[in-house]
């Protein structure tokens, strides 16, 4: 209990416990009152009681003595004086109790000297019965004196009573006026200290309540300064970890590798969320799922158009917080209803150029910090294939020539180079055609350059599609092209030579909406380790099989190894 509140509790208690003491001693004053005017009250009844009792012996006196003088028996006379004795007695008794009065001690006394007066009269009447007779007492009876004494004993008897019954009459209403007096004080002390005790107890349940009150809000700030904590501690790992996969980003050399490190990163930034690579093939009419991560609420197909999803066709991050209430994009397979989800598709573009796009979907909608997350790392990664592209296309237009698309010379000798090692290591053949189209100024002449260029690019084609995965084709430069054709052998490479020539001389060419004039080709034909084992020898001769072709006439294929026959 807080150190106010106790000092109030304290001081409330106190002042109850003083209202009590109070009450309790006024009612004890009260009682004490009250049980006096009773006892008053039942003082006066006494005293009535007492009158009454004096009135009745002093006519016990006059009725013994009128019983005497009327049947003169001794026993009457008898009676008579014990009634004396009584009447005595009871005065005696009378004025004790009256003593505490000053007029009704006053009274009294006056009431037993009539009474005494009275009885001397009464006792000489006797004496004068029992000594002369009945004459004698009966002219002291005809005197009338004892009856005026009775007289004026009845009438002070009557003021007495009525006095003591005046006083009854006061105390009365003095036992009643503090019965009632008590009976308040009573309630008055009760109510107060039932409501001191009331307003320290409400004072007691406000402060309980304010001080619950204020305990709930401390932990609630509490709890709010601990998240918050927690929050900027995730954010300070999410930062990390986002400058951690932009340094990964920038040493990637291809995109397999970008998709790789950006899967690894939203695993451990976003580890709610499944998530998938979107990339536009090349031809632009598909994309095409590549890294797909998690556990997918929302499955999304693998291939598709791009006008199946909306972020692509707006060019802007499409999000649907509740998929059962919003439209998803076609690719997405909706689950079923009691399962909730939500997804989310950010464009990866750079410089105008849309390369594909994220997907995530989670259960929960995505938050605000998760969503800055994921469009970060679209940012970068648009970022990041961007430059491989670029690098691709700087690194494809060094080593490819623009026209054919086939390997250009430098290439064709650094390659040359690698593969001839390999195959010498392997104890493989490889061997390499020099193939130069015939009469080629003379096709410029006729066609323009613009159709040699078109034959150029036809014949081009016509390798790169004549070509195994591993060979190797190259321009050599003008009408002059190179192929090289690792782990084969003379004869397999004669044959490649001859088909080749074949497929230049049946090709067609078809350029301004005109066919153009029919070519044929001249090959040389030399390998390793047959003809030569050096690269520059090999091609060497090569070069002198394709001279002897030309000089025997044209299309046609020479073997290196026949050159030195002619
Ligand atoms: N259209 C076009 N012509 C080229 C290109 N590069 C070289 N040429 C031409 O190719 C011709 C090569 O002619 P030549 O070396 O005399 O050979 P040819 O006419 O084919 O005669 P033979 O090889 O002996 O059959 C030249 O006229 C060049 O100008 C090119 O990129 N485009």
């Amino acid at each position: 209990m807080p150190a106010g509140l106790r000092k109030r509790v304290l001081a409330g208690m106190v002042v109850a416990s003083l209202v009590m003491a109070f009450v309790a001693i006024a009612v004890w004053l009260g009682t004490s009152r009250f049980l006096d005017s009773f006892d008053w009250v039942d003082h006066t009844n006494a005293v009535l009681r007492a009158l009454e009792r004096d009135h009745a012996a002093i006519r016990e006196v006059e009725a013994s003595q009128r019983g005497y003088l009327v049947t003169g028996q001794v026993d009457y006379e008898q009676e008579f004086y014990a009634a004396t004795r009584l009447a005595r007695d009871a005065l005696a008794d009378t004025r004790k109790l009256v003593a505490d009065n000053a007029e009704q001690s006053e009274r009294v006394h006056r009431l037993a000297e009539l009474t005494e007066q009275r009885m001397q009269i009464a006792m000489a009447t006797a004496q004068a019965f029992r000594s002369d007779g009945y004459d004698a007492a009966r002219k002291l009876v005809v005197a009338g004196k004892g009856r005026d004494l009775m007289a004026r004993i009845a009438a002070l008897h009557a003021e007495t009573v009525e006095a003591e019954e005046a006083l009854m009459a006061t105390r009365q209403a003095r036992a009643v006026a503090d019965a009632t007096r008590l009976r308040l004080l009573t309630l008055l002390g009760l109510a107060s200290s039932i409501g001191i005790l009331a307003l320290v107890g409400r004072r007691m349940l406000v402060e309980t309540r304010s001080r619950a009150r204020a305990e709930a809000h401390t932990q609630e700030a509490n709890l709010a300064l601990h998240e918050k904590v927690d929050e900027l501690h995730l954010r300070a790992s999410q930062t990390r970890e986002m400058s951690r996969y932009a340094g990964m980003l920038q040493s990637c050399r291809n995109t397999a590798e970008a998709i790789a490190v950006t899967r690894d990163a939203c695993q451990r930034l976003l580890p709610d969320l499944g998530g998938a690579v979107y990339l536009v093939r090349a031809s632009q009419d598909l994309v095409e799922g590549i890294g797909v991560w998690g556990a997918h609420v929302v499955p999304s197909a693998s291939l598709l158009s791009p006008q199946e999803c909306w972020a692509l066709r707006r060019g802007r991050t499409y999000e649907v917080a509740d998929v059962h209430a919003g439209m998803c994009c076609a690719h997405a397979s909706v689950p079923p209803a009691e399962v909730p989800a939500s997804c989310l598709c950010v464009p990866l573009a750079a410089q105008g150029d849309v390369m594909g796009f994220l997907y995530f979907s989670g259960r929960d909608r995505l938050a605000v910090a998760a969503r800055d997350i994921v469009v970060a790392v679209a940012e970068q990664l648009s970022l990041s294939l961007s430059n491989l592209r670029l690098q691709e296309t700087l690194r494809v237009q060094s080593i490819r020539d623009p026209l054919t698309g086939l390997f250009n010379r430098r290439y064709l000798e650094e390659s040359l180079e690698r593969e001839l090692a390999r195959c010498q290591r392997r104890s493989l053949p490889l061997a390499v055609l020099m193939i130069d189209l015939d009469h080629f100024k003379r096709f410029n002449d006729t066609h323009g350059h613009d159709g040699g260029d078109a034959l150029l690019s036809q014949v081009g084609r016509l390798l790169q599609w004549q070509s195994r995965a591993e060979d190797i084709a190259c321009r050599f430069g003008g009408e002059e092209f190179t192929l090289i054709l690792p782990e084969m052998d003379a004869d397999g490479a004669y044959e490649r030579a001859q088909r080749m020539r074949e497929l230049v001389e049946g090709l067609q060419v078809w350029h301004l909406r005109e066919t153009l004039t029919p070519v044929t080709a001249s090959i040389g034909l030399a390998w390793c380790p047959g003809d030569a084992r050096a690269s520059a020898d090999l091609l060497r001769v090569a070069d002198m099989a394709l001279y002897r072709a030309k000089r025997e006439g044209r299309n046609r294929v020479v073997r290196a190894a026949d050159v030195g026959d002619a």
